[in-house]
């Protein structure tokens, strides 16, 4: 992708950026006076004492403390932003929903937020926030965090140029952000319009899954995720600040752009990745494995091995398993899952789930390859063949997924998904 914006290589490591050399302060965070007047902050990801492999936390030197802002009052823009606890008692059935529209009012980032469901509770840091975001125009003197947990973008249609406190950071589909909570972020458009999916963790941060027996290389690959460096804007004037606390908006306006963080180190900053660069490992004899094994990015819970939230994606990949029926069988998982499509067609389903739709399979609910795709695989010559130009994703929680009454209610929701299961042939065991 063409883009010539420097970023620090690597998957939470400690960075160092200066915008202005001598802007960090030289062996220590917290001089008596930091370098040209700047103000030291501390931004914590973590508890002060988490151990020291979970603990993230970075030093911001800025123009202006954080602090320095009035009180924040309840935002009155209408927002489909939902936050857990998610009330709307769930229903068990299987749901998939067209793609959301592209808005025809002028709508930036935070105005197009719409929420799909989530679970858990934003207060107790357990669960998530699904999301869908359209939108048609850049945020212009409006700035955006989130205290509620981090927030993984998705974009599925039209760039993103998102300005946070860290720098700058290009992003396209097929590429995916991570912005720690807190970061403040401004979000433009590179093109007319835009659209994607958004998973907001109210748990513990997202991390590389581990490999166990499969080495010390694969899936995503550390040093291919990038994070801004430092810059700046030194700019005076309104701008109006957006958060989201405990689900609720709030704003404020400051007298000035919150982009004034000069210089920073520590191990909590955005990122971004390109899901092209995954390392897709799978079967080379036969059955299909578990989607556990395209774990880009996973949010672990207490329970070992039961993610608060795995972030999977089903890139191109070479099928070549023999003897084998090779796309997602039929299953009834113990986790929940919701699928969005970037691109192209998902190997399980030859119809209805179009590029920047959803949908959303409950715990315990019975789903898998739909007719079409069951009776080709079950046909197919299983030479070595390559599914290309497709970019699937899931967000596979251990939590039932609640969905909002916007989505329940949504004119976009199918109403008639059941019915892609409805007509398989009997089996025959007695011939
Ligand atoms: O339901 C889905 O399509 C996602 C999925 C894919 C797969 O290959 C195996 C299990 C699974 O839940
Ligand atoms: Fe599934």
């Amino acid at each position: 992708m063409a883009n010539a914006r420097a970023y620090l290589p690597g998957f939470g490591n400690h960075g160092v950026s200066e915008a202005v050399p001598g802007a960090l302060p030289e062996g220590q965070n917290s001089p008596q006076r930091a370098p040209f007047g700047l103000y030291a902050e501390q931004l914590s990801g973590t508890a002060f004492t988490a151990p020291r492999h979970e603990n993230r936390r970075s030093w911001l030197y800025r123009l202006r403390p954080t602090a320095n802002h009035p009180p924040f009052q309840p935002w009155l823009g209408g927002s489909l932003l939902k936050s857990g606890p998610f009330e709307r008692p769930p229903t068990p059935n299987r749901l998939r929903w067209d793609p959301l529209p592209m808005p025809t009012a002028p709508t930036d980032f935070v105005e197009g937020l719409v929420t799909y469901g989530g679970n858990g509770e934003v207060g107790q840091n357990a669960g998530i926030g699904v999301h869908l975001y359209a939108c048609n125009r850049s945020m212009e003197g409006r700035v955006f965090f989130n205290a509620d947990g981090e927030l993984l973008i998705v974009p599925q249609e039209g760039g993103l140029v998102i300005t946070t406190e860290f720098g700058i950071i290009d992003l396209e589909p097929e590429q995916i952000a991570v912005i720690p909570r807190g970061v403040r972020i401004r979000v433009a458009l590179m093109g007319p319009q835009a659209r994607g999916y958004i998973c907001e963790n109210y748990g513990a941060l997202f991390r590389l899954p581990d490999l166990g027996p499969i080495g010390s290389n694969g899936l995503a690959n550390p040093r291919d995720f990038e994070t801004p460096i430092a810059a700046y804007e030194d700019v005076e004037g309104g701008v109006e600040l957006i958060q989201k606390f405990q689900g609720e908006l709030w704003s404020t306006m400051l007298d000035h752009s919150p982009f004034d963080v000069v210089a920073w180190h520590g191990n909590l900053a955005p990122y971004r990745y390109d899901l092209r660069r995954f390392n897709t490992i799978n079967t080379v004899s036969y059955d299909h494995p578990d989607p556990s094994i395209f774990t880009v990015l996973t949010s672990p819970s207490d329970t070992p091995g039961t993610a608060n939230c795995d972030f999977v994606i089903f890139p191109p990949r070479w099928m070549v398993a023999e003897a084998t029926f090779r796309p997602p069988w039929f299953h009834r998982n113990v986790m929940s899952e919701f699928m969005g499509l970037i691109h192209g067609a998902y190997d399980a389903k030859e119809g209805g789930f179009a590029p920047g739709g959803a949908s959303l399979h409950n715990c315990m609910s019975g789903h898998g390859p739909d007719q079409a795709s069951y009776v080709k695989a079950v046909e197919a010559d299983l030479k070595p063949m390559k599914i290309e130009n497709t970019m699937a994703f899931m967000f596979e929680s251990r939590w039932v997924i609640r969905p909002t009454d916007h989505a329940m209610e949504a004119p976009t929701m199918q109403l008639d998904y059941d019915d892609v299961w409805s007509d398989f042939d009997k089996g025959k065991p007695t011939g």
